[in-house]
């Protein structure tokens, strides 16, 4: 049976010490650190995920400035909010929720944020300087997933690490950490052939993939360490509503050698790399 990685108590643990740090840092500082959600329109699943970081804001004592939008805004008003939030003093850190509807353009809004703002990693600033190694904001669930393997005390530097997915938010920078952290890594996409063969070669296995219970114990060697990014909603057999991930948590667990649970593992941690670079970028303002 495969050790489980417990993603909600590691994100206790750390969010109990950015606690401390800002409750010392306010005093000296004069205000707490801020952090601005920008949600449009009305996914609930979105909703949900926000209204997490806003509690866990709260808990931690960073201001939240969140502001959810109607679903009609335009990119030219959402622009000007974003111009108000890089220039608002107390706001260090903006996160623009993903998906935006079809109206929008994305990229565009991620371009305009200040760099030293951008609390989710993904303005081209932070992404390049992840490319070159250089310290910057990083990803929040990737920094999550290398979080997690840390605590577990799992070896990368020279293991097989496969990566399921090449999305700008998840894939892409999770494979450049491992890279960073010395693994050879092999990353599997939409188009990849023999999925199998090369997930069978995996040592340490991340699926960011979106779909539910995909990756099943016949694709994996035994003793794989296995990262779910996957977050699913699914109806069960009585039509009840729940959370899954990408991997086929009860087979796989019988022959990995650890693994993280949905919920529970990474999605927690998502959350706690969140505040924990709006707090870096709150302390690089001053020091
Ligand atoms: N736990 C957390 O904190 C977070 C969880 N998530 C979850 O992680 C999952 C992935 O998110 P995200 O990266 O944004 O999703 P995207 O849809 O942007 O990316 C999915 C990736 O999976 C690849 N893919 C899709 N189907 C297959 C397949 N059958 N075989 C191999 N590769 C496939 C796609 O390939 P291609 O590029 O060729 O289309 C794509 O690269 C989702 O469930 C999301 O909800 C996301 C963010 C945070
Ligand atoms: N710009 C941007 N950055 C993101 O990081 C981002 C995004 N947009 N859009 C949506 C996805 C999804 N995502 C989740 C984060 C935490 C949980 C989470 O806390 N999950 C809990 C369970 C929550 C529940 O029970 O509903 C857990 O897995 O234990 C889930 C999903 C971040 N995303």
């Amino acid at each position: 049976m495969a050790k489980i990685i417990d993603g909600k108590a590691l994100a206790k643990k750390i969010q109990a010490e950015i606690s401390t740090e800002i409750a010392a840092l306010k005093h000296r500082y004069g205000r707490a650190p801020g952090l601005a959600v920008l949600m449009v329109g009305d996914n609930p699943a979105s909703a949900a995920y926000v209204k997490n970081k806003e509690t866990a804001c709260h808990k931690v004592g960073i201001a939240s400035f969140g502001k959810h939008f109607h679903q009609s805004i335009t990119q030219a008003e959402l622009e000007l909010i974003i111009d108000e939030l890089n220039n608002d003093d107390r706001v260090d850190g903006i996160l623009i929720q993903l998906p935006l509807p079809e109206h929008l353009d994305a990229i565009a809004l991620i371009n305009r944020l200040e760099p030293t703002k951008d609390a989710d990693g993904l303005h081209p600033n932070n992404l390049g300087k992840l490319v070159r190694g250089e310290p910057g904001l990083r990803s929040c669930t990737p920094a999550g997933v290398m979080a997690l393997l840390a605590e577990s005390q799992i070896d990368i530097e020279g293991k097989n690490a496969v990566v399921i997915g090449r999305s700008i938010l998840v894939g892409k920078p999770i494979a450049l950490m491992l890279l960073e952290a010395n693994a050879t890594v092999t990353i599997i996409h939409s188009r990849t052939k023999n999925i199998k063969e090369i997930t069978r070669q995996a040592d340490i296995l991340i699926a960011a993939i979106g779909k539910p219970e995909v990756i099943t114990s016949d694709m994996i060697k035994p003793d794989t360490v296995v990262i779910d990014v996957g977050i699913n909603r699914i109806n069960d057999h009585e039509g009840k509503s729940r959370l899954v991930g990408d991997v086929d948590y009860s087979n796989v667990s019988e022959i990995a050698s650890h693994i993280t649970p949905v919920p529970g593992g990474v999605g927690p941690m998502t959350v706690t790399m969140l505040l924990k670079n709006t707090l870096w970028a709150y302390k690089s303002k001053f020091f």
